[in-house]
């Protein structure tokens, strides 16, 4: 991660023209160097398998000429700031990759490596969502916030802190390009966006209901449970999709709404009817749909769709196999009970792992990429670098739990997954500050 930290400080130095922050990025290069060729010496000379050992020396040999360029562009020799920011990517990827056979070589238990075959080895599901009601009579007021909360449950709340987050952000990445920001238009892209959610989440509820039911994690849910009918849910959806167009149109824009509107459709028919049962492909399509509040938020202040906003969207569409397959690893057993072909089920855990590892390095990538076409600060640097380093991390540690699934297993991979949010969130958080604070 110290080789991705120099990537996003020189990002960040080409963009202010900093003096500053390119001395830290100079200092920082020297430091991680040291790191690096040492890491590359104890690598030869211990046991290390043969992919780390050629690992570290390409990253060594890669981050040497790396350097060159870095130095030949200071003195304005050759101005290859490009092929700076490529050989940095290029050096963090090498390190990414043989952290991976590393990871995996050393690994002290049976990585499972197969599909999985057998019903049900005892698991247990860690998170689950609602409340199961109770069987005993209650008082009227008492039934009707029970109703309210079944309703509510049917939106998916959890979700939406996040994605408002991103459609924010969106809406910080049109404030950085000049645009101008009114509360009318927050408070109604946030509302008529959380109404979408709400109906994009009732209308999955409504068409999982029978694999729902299969799945330990989501068998108490409202309408796998019967305590909503099909028909009342439906209309509860529809409804939200009259109310979300009705806020968008009338206090936002057209493109607000459309856009809206896609990624209900997205969301609600073609990831969850038609990807999520037939192809382990489903989270990485699918993901775009999650994605889209980027451009509803940047849409909804200039009315357009820019760079930046696609960029943060491709942020999103790379981050979320990273989040899910987390999920996916945990819930295996689920997931095969419900037939659903999601990567760990189909493919096994270690190419689970592998992925969020691939994904994961991705996101950092696209990130930096879009640290440097909006020409972010320091404060970006720091916390993709930080906060990618903790998921990183969490990664590396559900290598570290031998038994399979175990109940060690679930919370390590859980773990990863909170550092996913984490992860997002926070940069979020950076951009908002980075692109709204004077
Ligand atoms: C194909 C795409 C995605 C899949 C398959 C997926 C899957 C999941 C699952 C299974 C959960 C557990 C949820 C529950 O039942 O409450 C979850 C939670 C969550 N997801 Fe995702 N997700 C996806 C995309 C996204 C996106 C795009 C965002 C936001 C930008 C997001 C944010 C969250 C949040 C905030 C939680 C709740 C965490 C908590 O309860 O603490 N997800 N996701
Ligand atoms: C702005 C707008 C309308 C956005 C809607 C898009 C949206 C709700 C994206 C989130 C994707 C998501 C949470 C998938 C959950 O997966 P899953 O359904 O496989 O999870 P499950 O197993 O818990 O049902």
């Amino acid at each position: 991660m110290g080789t991705y930290l120099l990537v996003a400080l020189g990002a960040t130095a080409a963009a202010d023209g900093g003096s500053l922050v390119a001395a830290v990025h100079q200092a920082s290069a020297v430091a991680v160097g040291g790191l690096l060729a040492t890491t590359a010496l104890l690598a030869q000379y211990s046991a290390a398998s043969r992919g780390v050992r050629v690992g570290t020396i390409v990253a060594v040999i890669t981050y040497v000429a790396q350097a060159g360029v870095g130095l030949a562009g200071r003195t304005n020799v050759v101005p290859f700031d490009g092929v700076h920011l490529l050989g940095g990517i290029a050096v963090f990827s090498f390190l990414l990759a043989t952290l991976v056979i590393r990871v995996e070589t050393t690994a002290g238990g049976p990585v499972d490596s197969g599909t999985l075959n057998g019903p049900n080895h005892g698991v247990t599901p860690i998170a689950s969502d609602g409340d199961v009601p109770s069987p005993v009579s209650e008082p009227g007021s008492t039934r009707v916030r029970d109703r309210m909360r079944t309703y509510l449950e049917l939106t998916k709340p959890r979700l939406m802190w996040l994605l408002c987050l991103l459609a924010l952000a969106g809406m910080g990445l049109a404030v950085a390009t000049g645009a101008e920001l009114d509360g009318v238009t927050v408070v109604a892209t946030l509302g008529g966006g959380v109404l979408g959610i709400g109906a994009a989440g009732t209308f999955n509820h409504v068409y999982e209901r029978d694999r729902d039911r299969k799945m330990r994690r989501t068998a108490d849910r409202p309408i796998a449970t019967d305590r909503v009918g099909v028909r009342r849910a439906t209309g509860f959806a529809v409804a939200l999709v009259v109310a979300s167009m009705a806020v968008m149109v009338t206090f936002v824009n057209a493109l607000a709404a459309v856009l809206t509107v896609a990624a209900i459709i997205y969301y609600a028919y073609v990831y969850t009817v038609v990807l999520k049962p037939t192809t382990r492909w489903n989270t990485v399509i699918g993901g775009g749909s999650g994605a889209l509040p980027a451009l509803i938020g940047y849409g909804a202040v200039t009315g357009t769709v820019g760079l930046s906003a696609v960029l943060l969207a491709l942020v999103v569409c790379c981050w979320t196999p990273a989040h899910f397959y987390n999920l996916a690893i945990a819930h295996r057993e689920d997931y095969a009970r419900a037939e659903y072909p999601m990567l760990p089920v189909v493919a096994g855990v270690r190419t689970a792992r592998q992925r969020i590892f691939a994904w994961l390095g991705l996101t950092l990538i696209v990130a930096v990429l879009l640290g440097v076409i909006t020409g972010f600060g320091v404060l970006y640097a720091l916390t993709t670098t930080v906060l990618g380093a903790v998921f990183v991390r969490s990664v590396v540690k559900q290598y570290d739990v031998n038994e399979r699934n175990s109940e060690d297993e679930q919370a390590a991979a859980y773990r990863s997954f909170h550092a996913s949010n984490a992860f997002l969130g926070a940069v979020l958080v950076a951009i908002l500050v980075e692109t709204l604070a004077v």
